[in-house]
């Protein structure tokens, strides 16, 4: 059905120009230039969350890279136009190195630097002509085409566009689109389920200096001359209120808007000043009313609507247990050595040890800020202990980072949820049960059809792991219009479907009511059962009492007492840490729900 629509769209543009006056098709060939800027930039900063402000350098790269290579080199102008697309991405490659180290403002203020320093280069350099730029650069040959026709060369136009931007919303519907909205939602979160952050930000960059590339080299090509004037700090807000306006996290948004704005910059051509300071004030009440742009509005009403709905007929389904299996080695999955971590001058943890048979389920309990989630930040790659060792199944994986330890076999769910919630149920589910490396995006140039097929089966495996966790009815909700007991059991799925060998459970119950708590813990033992091992922080004793095998308390970063539920309790020691409320540590806690004891 889809593509039958795409049908009038296609008659509609091979038409276009025959209506067209010269200067008419000049405009429509400036706007889609911007239109593929736009697509970069909505890439970069909308579907990824970089904010970039170089991206008007990268059209300059690859303009005046082709300028050069044709006119003071002497090279064809397609040669000229590959290379200079390349010296594009080697940019993009290179402004994406601050990104590994800064993000928002820090570095939309390290982004615009490098812009600057470009516009900068090629205004006082020679060999760039100067404040002259550089004229007469040769028309591009085209199997005997005139190309110097503003008609003939739109159709040259179209076609690309029409390949960048089917490319870029293949890449934003495939894992690696997801994977990158994930980052952009909660970059941390992304890492602890597998996503190699610094290569989705690096790769960003490069899809980013690609299309910057592009556009850069279709201007030469149109327009024969390239001047700085062209690559502004004014022309990269244009570009930016272009994205904003049309919406940043829409690539279809992004296109409209930088067309839209070329056409209105026409218009408004006699009134340049005054149209800046509407751009300017658009862009702010955009911000404020409408921060997903024109496109989110629609996404936008249907995400307040299915919030109403779902409220209403939320109906979770029961959990379904996996087969039991048998836990394999059978050793230490996790060890703890001296673990020391400290702040500045505060002392987290110090010393703490502790080893985790394969197939336990372990609580670590202590009154708040004993160093709890410190450990799990530890454990999971989040933080790099001052000293002491982590052994994960007898291997030292200090200093590992968080998406590495997910690869093998770590996962981790959050005190305070970090669902991501601009993805659906679905998709926060398809972010973990993707596995592959980023590195193999090349197969998203060389074997899209790969692509597609990965994609699929991960979607089988989204279905049945909605199903198990009886999440089938909100697959396509956002978990942010969820109650929070839905969104806790979402975030044990997305845990789980990294298929790890140990999972660690911040504070689970958390929220949760009596008859919740009761499914929580048949779910966690059924987890168990299934080979997982467990380590779980709760403040809720009597789930911890009823449920796990053994029993760490830290207290002020330290471990005070371990063994088994029972024994603990009793500790003076353990009673006098919980501030002389033992009634929280024993089995007859009546504060305990009930079905979790
Ligand atoms: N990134 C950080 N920077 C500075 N201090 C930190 C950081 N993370 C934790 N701390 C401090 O370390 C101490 C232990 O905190 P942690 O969150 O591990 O405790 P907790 O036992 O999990 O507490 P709670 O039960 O309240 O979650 C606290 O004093 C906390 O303020």
């Amino acid at each position: 059905m889809r593509r039958l629509a795409l049908i009038p769209l296609a008659v509609a543009a091979v038409l276009l120009p025959y209506g067209l006056d010269r200067y008419a098709i000049h405009v429509v060939d400036v706007a889609i230039v911007f239109a593929l800027l736009g697509i970069g930039l909505g890439l970069v900063m909308g579907v990824a969350g970089q904010v970039n402000l170089a991206q008007i350098a990268f059209f300059g790269i690859g303009a005046y890279a082709c300028a050069i290579l044709t006119t003071r080199a002497g090279l064809g102008f397609w040669v000229a136009a590959a290379l200079a697309v390349l010296v594009a991405v080697a940019v993009g490659l290179v402004v994406a190195i601050p990104a590994l180290r800064v993000q928002s403002h820090y570095l939309g203020i390290v982004t615009l630097g490098l812009a600057l320093a470009f516009i900068n280069w090629i205004t006082n350099t020679p060999e760039a002509g100067g404040s002259e730029g550089i004229s007469d650069l040769p028309v591009p040959p085209m199997f005997g085409i005139d190309l110097t026709s503003e008609h003939l060369f739109y159709y040259l136009e179209i076609v690309v566009f029409a390949i960048g931007l089917a490319f870029a919303l293949f890449v934003v519907a495939s894992p690696l689109g997801r994977r990158m909205r994930a980052m952009r939602d909660d970059s941390l979160a992304a890492g602890a389920l597998g996503a190699d952050i610094p290569l989705l930000r690096v790769t960003a960059f490069v899809l980013s200096g690609l299309y910057g590339g592009l556009a850069g080299v279709l201007y030469a090509g149109l327009i024969r001359y390239v001047a700085p004037e062209t690559f502004s700090v004014a022309n990269m807000f244009l570009l930016l209120a272009m994205v904003i306006i049309g919406g940043r996290q829409s690539i279809l948004g992004c296109v409209a808007g930088a067309v839209a704005l070329s056409l209105l910059r026409e218009v408004l051509a006699d009134f340049s000043v005054y149209a800046q300071l509407g751009y300017g004030t658009v862009v702010v009440l955009m911000v404020v009313f409408a921060p997903t742009g024109l496109a989110g509005l629609p996404r936008l009403l249907r995400a307040r609507l299915s919030r109403h709905r779902s409220g209403e007929r939320a109906e979770l389904r029961p959990f379904t247990p996996d087969d039991p299996a048998p836990v394999q080695g059978g050793g230490d999955m996790l060890e703890v050595r001296g673990v020391s971590m400290r702040f500045k001058g505060l002392r987290a943890l110090e010393e703490v040890s502790l080893t985790v048979p394969a197939g336990q389920i372990r609580g670590v309990v202590g009154p708040n800020g004993s160093g709890k989630t410190t450990l799990f930040n530890i454990v999971s790659g989040f933080y790099v202990a001052t000293a002491g060792r982590v052994l994960l199944e007898g291997d030292d994986v200090g200093g590992v980072a968080p998406y590495r330890l997910a690869r093998r076999g770590v996962a981790r769910t959050f005190q305070n949820l970090r669902l991501f919630g601009d993805l659906t149920v679905r998709e926060n589910l398809l972010v973990a049960l993707d596995h592959t490396r980023t590195a193999w995006t090349w197969r998203y140039v060389a074997l899209p059809h790969a692509v597609v097929r990965h994609d699929r089966a991960l979607r089988d495996q989204a279905a049945r792991l909605l199903d198990r966790y009886g999440l089938t009815a909100f697959a396509d909700a956002q978990p942010r219009s969820l109650p929070y007991g839905i969104q806790r059991r979402i975030e044990i799925a997305r845990a789980m479907a990294l298929s790890p060998r140990l999972l660690l459970l911040d504070e689970p119950a958390a929220g949760l009511n009596g008859e919740e708590v009761l499914r929580l813990a048949e779910m966690v033992r059924s987890l168990r059962a299934s080979g997982v091992t467990i380590v779980i922080i709760e403040h809720n004793m009597g789930l911890v009492m009823s449920l796990c095998d053994q029993v760490t308390v830290l207290s002020g970063g330290r471990v005070i007492a371990d063994g088994l539920p029972g024994e603990v309790a009793v500790l003076p020691e353990v009673v006098e840490a919980y501030l002389g409320e033992p009634a929280y540590l024993s089995d007859d806690n009546e504060d305990a729900p009930e079905a979790a004891r």
